[in-house]
């Protein structure tokens, strides 16, 4: 076994204590349940616009103005500055009933001006990956038989005729689908530049139907696409990263608009355009808490709220363990440390606008709002904290490399990281002695370009030029996101509940922030391992017991 320094994660800067903007949030929840306006164009209209003066407007204006009675008027009327970001995910909107509780929320908190991010609705996203791999292969008149392209249909116009609105609403942007879809079957092939076009469909509906349902209900919304308002992204389709251009442009857009005509901004999560190609590009999976962070970041918000389907960030992934509990705090650091070691409730970006910016991120529960979810700061109270947090990485390949030359540690190291380099791979765990290293390569930068197995025989091909090479996959990165201070409490108990349950570790790996512990074993026995390593450091009072002798023998 070997250990090791890591270093995936950006260096930190020492920070000042939490900022009071979150006192106002829970303000916001005390306020939750003894909604004064229960929904509806009446007290809709008092709850938004600071005013019952209403202001008619007929016909679609692409704006998401759709022929509905809206509220408002001028930037007096509705007075305050946007104040929150709140971005609902596609469990939160997969329904026209889901809608209409998503608008429900936003109105419980009459003192905040959101800006809204949306997410495709439900599994739209995944629906129109696998309507586009099998457009490829089925010609083009079969398109219109394709399964999920039907369910996509279905959905959506089912959501518009429920929610009382006009089926234009989404009317073109399905015909478009549709002629996308069998121009994809006429060309028997599916870029990667395209297929980021293709699921840029799911927000772009999801959003025109909520912002046409809040103007219907008589609250003044307007739909933006993030690709038109200055989301300025890199050209890596599938995975583009958000480039510094896109805060002052989006802060001119958003606020310039708000300032002009107020209307809650409703914008497509997860979409950009690439700055060389023009083109949509999409910001990797679970994009949309990135694009809500960003927003934040670029307005300079109070607060960042991300709407999921469970009460915050839990202990561990609820479907590995359902014994599962909330999280109420963590840190920036903790929290880009979490969502980079593979816990899917956040995007692995999202953190570093909200931390630049200084602020807070609360994730919350939309199916259960009063549930306090987590606040995620710059800093917090760690005395009592043992372990925060466990997360598992499945499927992970990792290379052991043994040098065939005395290179030098200095040298060999340097050639290794070249090659990956080279190769454009990136490593999340790296172990070394002075003439051999073992790595683990991120499986979500392989997987975005669909080359797994190409990508490994180049990468190994390369190494064996300078080294011994050993492919090792089906391995699984387990992390501990804990408390620097009792790394080795952390450490101790982790072992002693591994070798209980007759786990090999084959690497360990500490991040040189120290909030995270990885060690890496087989994939079949993961699973068991979280189980394990749960109930011992969240279900046994004894980690906390021993953790106050160790503070008492400290003070
Ligand atoms: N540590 C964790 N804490 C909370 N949820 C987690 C965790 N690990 C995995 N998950 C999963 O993440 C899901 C929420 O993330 P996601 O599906 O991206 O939400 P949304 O689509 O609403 O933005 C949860 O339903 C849960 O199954
Ligand atoms: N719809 C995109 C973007 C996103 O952020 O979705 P969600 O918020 O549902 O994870 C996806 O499925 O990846």
């Amino acid at each position: 076994m070997a250990t090791s320094v890591r270093s995936a994660v950006a260096p930190r800067r020492l920070v000042p204590a939490i900022p009071p903007a979150s006192a106002g949030h829970v303000r916001g929840q005390a306020r939750f349940g003894t909604r004064t306006w229960p929904g509806g164009a009446r007290g809709l209209s008092m709850v938004v616009a600071g005013s019952t003066r209403r202001r008619a407007r007929e016909g679609g204006d692409g704006d998401g103005f759709l022929g509905a009675p809206v509220v408002g008027g001028s930037g007096a009327e509705l007075g305050d500055q946007l104040s929150v970001v709140m971005k609902f995910g596609g469990s939160s909107v997969s329904s026209a009933a889901r809608m209409e509780e998503v608008a429900g929320l936003i109105l419980a908190f009459p003192e905040e001006r959101p800006v809204v991010v949306l997410s495709a609705m439900g599994k739209t996203t995944n629906l129109l990956l696998l309507a586009g791999e099998k457009a490829v292969g089925c010609g083009v008149i079969h398109v219109s038989e394709i399964e999920e392209w039907n369910t996509i249909k279905d959905l959506h116009i089912k959501t518009v005729d429920e929610l009382g609105l006009q089926r234009s609403v989404i009317h073109d942007m399905l015909d478009e689908l549709e002629q996308l879809l069998k121009g994809i079957a006429m060309m028997k092939e599916l870029t990667l530049r395209t297929r980021d076009y293709l699921v840029s469909f799911g927000e772009c509906m999801s959003t025109r139907i909520f912002a046409a349902y809040l103007n219907k209900i008589g609250v003044k919304a307007r739909q933006y696409d993030a690709f038109d308002v200055g989301f300025i992204t890199t050209d890596d389709f599938g995975n583009a990263d958000v480039l510094e251009a896109t805060y002052p442009a989006v802060a001119k857009r958003l606020h310039g608009d708000w300032i002009r005509d107020p209307a809650i901004p409703v914008v497509t999560g997860f979409l950009g355009k690439g700055w060389k190609s023009g083109a949509v590009t999409t910001l990797g999976r679970g994009g949309s808490d990135l694009t809500a962070t960003t927003i934040g970041k670029a307005l300079g918000l109070r607060e960042i709220q991300v709407w999921k389907d469970v009460d915050g960030v839990l202990t561990c992934d609820p479907n590995i363990y359902p014994n599962a509990k909330t999280v109420p705090y963590l840190t920036f650091e903790e929290a880009t440390e979490l969502a980079y070691f593979g816990a899917q409730v956040l995007h692995p970006q999202s953190m570093r606008p909200a931390r630049e910016g200084d602020i807070p991120v609360r994730v919350k529960n939309s199916y259960n709002p009063k549930a306090p979810g987590t606040l995620i700061t710059k800093q917090r109270e760690m005395d009592k904290v043992v372990l925060t947090s466990i997360v598992l990485k499945s499927n992970v390949t990792m290379l052991d490399i043994v040098s065939t030359r005395m290179l030098g540690q200095f040298g060999f190291l340097a050639r290794v990281f070249a090659i990956f380099e080279d190769l454009g791979i990136s490593v999340d765990c790296v172990a070394t002695s002075e003439v051999s290293i073992s790595v683990s390569l991120d499986p979500s930068k392989i997987w975005s370009r669909e080359l797994i197995q190409q990508e490994l025989d180049n990468v190994v091909e390369e190494l064996e030029k300078i080294a011994i090479v050993h492919l090792l996959q089906h391995r699984a990165i387990i992390s501990l996101i804990g408390n620097v201070r009792r790394s080795s409490l952390i450490l101790e108990k982790a072992f002693h509940v591994l070798r209980k349950s007759g786990v090999n570790v084959q690497m360990i790996s500490q991040g040189a922030s120290k909030v995270n512990m990885s060690l890496i074993v087989h994939d079949s026995e993961a699973k068991a391992c979280i189980k394990a390593l749960h109930q011992a450091f969240f279900e046994d009072d004894d980690v906390l017991i021993q953790a106050e002798v160790e503070n008492l023998l400290v003070s």
